[in-house]
């Protein structure tokens, strides 16, 4: 096992980015490691996760990187290939590929430890590394769906929106789109059996979720006047109801009444051909009904540099687009790129915010 070094180091005394380390056995450890042994980090950025896991990690993909353990409002230690470490002991030993439903406690305490960071002023923000959802639920947490549902109930807030964007839309200095790589897709409902998905379809939701969308569009991403199509959950959006009535009885009535509090929300238009650059063209995001009506599109569009955000949340929250990739874990394959500008967006959101 490679020792932890620790010695003298500048301090940066911005608030940090709390960057989760994920499912230990999946990719995220070593994404997180690459970018620090890299000089990819943003300076103030801390990791949450097992010293011990991430040294033995590092060591044995031959990463060079500097691991500090310290606290939740400790000075933070910068410097090439210094990675800071607010530590969280692992349930069971780990081995990368091979899941254990032991270290679910493990995983949720990470994310337990990078909230409390936000709420107490210790954190600016953070960015979440890939959990594996099935072997949180098969570890004891009942009910978990994801992180963006854990961290709405985590917040105490009612309802939060699931939004992936390219990197080209996220750096992109004009409002609209302009290609077919540039795209903002947020979701109606997040992880639900398709089964269920045409029951959550409602009214309340629909509002709710346009809402805190058009507002974080303004808020966090400085767009104006937000312009917002809307998919429809059926097939030519329900072929004037002989293909599915959710458009007539749910989805039109409830955007036109979003357009009647002065909000630019269009459709609903058909979700096949709502993804072609020329419906795209004039459009700041686009709300699909469910996770893969829209995140097919955005994955072809920019799978591994793009960036999940949840709107709605009291604090800053980014995330990869990808997932453990338990294949790729601990081989040194899997591109940080994704996790990379999930950090820095959560960077540059949370300078926002203290702006
Ligand atoms: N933010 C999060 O915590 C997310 C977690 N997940 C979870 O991850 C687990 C596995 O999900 P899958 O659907 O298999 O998706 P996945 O993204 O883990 O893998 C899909 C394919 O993409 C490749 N891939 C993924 N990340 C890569 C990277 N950084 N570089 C190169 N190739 C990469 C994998 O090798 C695999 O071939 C599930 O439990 C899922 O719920 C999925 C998406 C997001
Ligand atoms: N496909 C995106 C995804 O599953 C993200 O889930 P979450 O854990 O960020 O809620």
């Amino acid at each position: 096992m490679a020792t932890l070094k620790v010695t003298q180091h500048s301090v940066d005394s911005r608030l940090p980015v709390a960057i989760t380390t994920g499912e230990p056995a999946g990719i995220g450890p070593e994404l997180v490691l690459m970018l620090a042994a890299n000089g990819e980090l943003p300076p103030a950025s801390v990791a949450v996760g097992d010293p011990a896991m991430l040294s033995v990690r590092a060591a044995a993909l031959g990463l060079e990187v500097t691991l500090v353990p310290c606290q939740p409002g400790d000075p933070l230690p910068d410097g090439d290939g210094v990675l800071p470490v607010w530590p969280v002991a692992l349930r069971a030993p780990c081995a990368p590929g091979t899941l254990n439903p032991a270290n679910a406690d493990y995983v949720i305490e990470t994310l337990t430890v990078a909230v409390e960071a936000c709420r107490a002023g210790h954190a600016a923000a953070m960015t979440t590394a890939p959990l594996h959802k099935g072997v949180i639920i098969d570890g004891g947490h009942t009910g978990f769906t994801g992180h963006t549902e854990w961290l709405r109930d985590a917040c105490g807030v009612d309802e939060v929106v699931m939004m992936l964007a390219t990197d080209d839309a996220l750096h992109a200095t004009r409002a609209g789109f302009d290609g077919s790589s540039d795209l903002r897709v947020a979701l109606a409902t997040t992880h639900l059996p398709l089964r269920e998905v045409a029951d959550a379809i409602t009214a309340e939701r629909i509002t709710r979720i346009a809402r805190i969308l058009d507002a974080d569009l303004r808020d966090q991403f400085g767009i104006a006047a937000p312009r917002i199509a809307v998919c429809g959950l059926n097939p030519h959006a329900g072929e004037d109801g002989h293909l599915g009535r959710e458009e007539i009885d749910i989805i039109i009535p409830t955007l036109a009444a979003l357009r009647a509090e002065g909000r630019d929300i269009r459709g609903p238009y058909p979700a096949d051909t709502l993804f072609t650059p020329r419906h795209l063209v004039d459009v700041d995001a686009v709300l699909a009904m469910y996770h893969d009506q829209g995140l097919a599109v955005l994955k072809y569009a920019g799978f591994g540099s793009a960036a999940n955000i949840t709107l709605g949340l009291p604090l800053v929250r980014t995330s990869v687009d990808h997932g453990t990739a338990l294949d790729l874990a601990g081989k040194g394959l899997a591109s940080p790129a994704s996790l990379g500008v999930a950090i820095a967006l959560a960077r540059r959101l949370a300078d926002q915010r203290a702006a």
